[in-house]
């Protein structure tokens, strides 16, 4: 086994999601009252994330996310668990303050061009037909929590052994549909 623990769902190699797969439930990972959150929708643009602000398990170089629309996402279990650990950041991550995991990330202002997305990590649910992460963001970011300068080039070789290609910011998708959105609120487009 590489000893370059990217994050536990891909360590092993990236396995497909199912076609007509259409959500289910995530859990917190407390023993007593988890909290529940259940989505009806499967998961769209899922990576991995190397910034700070993510979540990631423990030894985990990455955090791994994807979007859901946020009316197909809900507080099925043990809601008052859940807590926003910065509320000035664009997106607001429901914690659960007694273990820690965060549950969903939501972006309350209306004009940022992901409005009306959530964020989730599908490894906090037990189905295993959620779509597969497809690339890597924030690679670079990892350096800020600590990750070896000097070992970058072997985490990128890593990551494209896995099929997951790096990137520093978002993927060049997500990053034309950013500046297409601004763009468009500038009148220049
Ligand atoms: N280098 C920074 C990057 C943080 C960042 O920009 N994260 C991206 C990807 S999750 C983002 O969209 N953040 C918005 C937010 O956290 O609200 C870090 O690691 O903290
Ligand atoms: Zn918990
Ligand atoms: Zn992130």
């Amino acid at each position: 086994m590489n000893d370059i623990r990217i994050h536990p769902a891909v360590d092993d190699g990236v396995r497909a999601g199912s076609d007509n797969f259409a959500g289910a439930s995530l859990h917190c990972h407390c023993i007593d009252s988890p909290v529940e959150v259940t989505v009806k929708a499967q998961c769209a643009h899922n990576h991995v994330c190397g910034c700070t602000k993510c979540w990631k398990p423990e030894g985990a170089l990455f955090s791994m996310v994807a979007v859901v629309p946020r009316e197909t996402l809900s507080v099925t279990a043990n809601e008052d668990k859940l807590e926003v650990i910065d509320a000035s950041a664009a997106i607001q991550r429901h914690a659960c303050k007694e273990c820690g995991v965060h549950m969903f990330g939501r972006i309350e202002n209306t004009d940022h061009p992901f409005h009306g997305l959530d964020f989730i990590h599908t490894e906090l649910s037990k189905d295993t037909g959620w779509a597969a992460p497809e690339f890597a963001a924030f690679v670079s970011s990892i350096i800020e929590s600590g990750a070896n300068p000097d070992n970058m080039d072997s985490v990128r070789g890593r990551l494209r052994q896995l099929g997951l290609e790096p990137y520093d910011c978002l993927s060049p998708p997500l990053m034309d549909a950013i500046a297409t959105h601004t763009a468009r609120a500038r009148g220049v487009l």
